[in-house]
């Protein structure tokens, strides 16, 4: 997805210094998200790839407000948003709208589709239930299904249609940032076309920015203005949307680029190897344990990077640019600091 040219590049969301530690008992700890920076600006489309656990959904998680950050600010147009009370928070709910992976969870299995799309304008609109339902028409009905669905209760659709009703009544009230965590990884190619032409529809009609978190570097590539590539809480890697194959440089996203099957590969294509570090990729700590400050830790790729050397041990590489547009944490790059 492209910007417009009218579109001009003011931001609209900026993460700074974020990080939140889960606290699991008996002095454990896990830092899902660490001291981490991001930005977008308005209509802008940003993907978010990583590997399972290195905390993509904590992050949206932050910045949609479901989950509050040990330390750090998140802005949105300004103000930050774990300080936001009252009317200035659910003005913040109704701008900032999540799409999830599992729908069937999102909806309660005792409302019909009609009331958890009606629920909506009652609650941010103060509609009456008779206008309520005028516009419940015209969503379902935008989204490509016909009125009957209105009527059935979540388990009488398929995955694919219940991911277009939470698409319906998230893009409904014409939200600031769109936020889709997984939100087509559990589809079929087909449906998942379907919902992403929608959400491109939807953006290109009304350009509301979004922040979409996947797991395939093709669909990263294909739809985001920009790629940010997340490992063990930070931001390694960030790069323009189509330039993810061709110009990726930290050795973390190479890996993942080399880690993708084709259609073409022969079947006995050799998976690179990805050696694990202790714990849930290192970052479940003991705080006995922990040997103190971020920078005696070293990058937190090292352990699993053939280049790493005695330097990638003890000093944390920050983001630092290489062109344009193209940022990466790792001292073996050549940057222009
Ligand atoms: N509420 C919580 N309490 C304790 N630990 C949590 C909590 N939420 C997340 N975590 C841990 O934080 C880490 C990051 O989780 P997160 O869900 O953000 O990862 P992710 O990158 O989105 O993974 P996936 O792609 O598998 O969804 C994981 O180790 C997870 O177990």
């Amino acid at each position: 997805m492209r910007k417009t040219e009218k579109q001009e590049d003011t931001e609209m969301l900026s993460v700074e210094h974020v990080s939140k530690v889960f606290e699991l008992g008996h002095q454990r700890e896990i830092r899902a998200v660490e001291d981490l920076f991001f930005n977008m600006c308005h209509g802008e489309c940003v993907m978010v790839v990583g590997e399972s656990g290195c905390g993509k959904s904590t992050l949206v998680r932050m910045i949609s407000g479901i989950e509050m950050p040990t330390s750090g600010k998140i802005l949105f147009n300004g103000k930050n948003v774990p300080d936001l009370r009252g009317e200035e928070l659910r003005q913040y709910r109704r701008q900032v709208q999540m799409v999830f992976q599992d729908s069937a969870h999102v909806i309660s299995p005792r409302m019909t589709i009609g009331e958890f799309l009606r629920e909506l304008w009652i609650c941010f609109e103060h509609k009456s239930r008779r206008e309520a339902d005028e516009v419940v028409r015209y969503s379902i009905q935008r989204v490509g299904l016909d009125q009957s669905y209105l009527k059935r209760r979540p388990h009488q659709l398929s995955g694919g249609e219940l991911q277009r009703i939470c698409v319906a009544r998230a893009i409904a009230l014409h939200p600031q940032l769109l936020i889709c965590d997984e939100a087509t990884s559990a589809l079929d190619v087909s449906v998942q076309k379907q919902i992403l032409d929608l959400i491109r529809e939807h953006v290109e009609e009304s350009g509301c920015s979004v922040l979409f978190i996947c797991h395939d570097l093709a669909l990263a590539e294909s739809f985001g203005d920009r790629i940010a590539v997340m490992y063990r809480g930070r931001i390694v890697e960030w790069l323009n949307g189509n330039h993810l194959k061709r110009e990726a440089l930290h050795p973390y996203t190479r890996l993942l680029l080399d880690s993708v099957f084709s259609i073409h590969d022969e079947p006995d294509k050799p998976i690179p190897f990805l050696p694990e570090e202790g714990g849930r990729s290192g970052l479940d700590q003991n705080k006995n344990g922990r040997d103190g400050t971020l920078e005696s830790m070293g990058c937190a790729f090292c352990a699993r990077c053939e280049k790493a050397d005695e330097e990638c041990r003890k000093k944390r590489p920050e983001l630092n640019m290489v062109s344009p547009g193209h940022f990466v944490a790792c001292l073996k790059i050549e940057t222009q600091r």
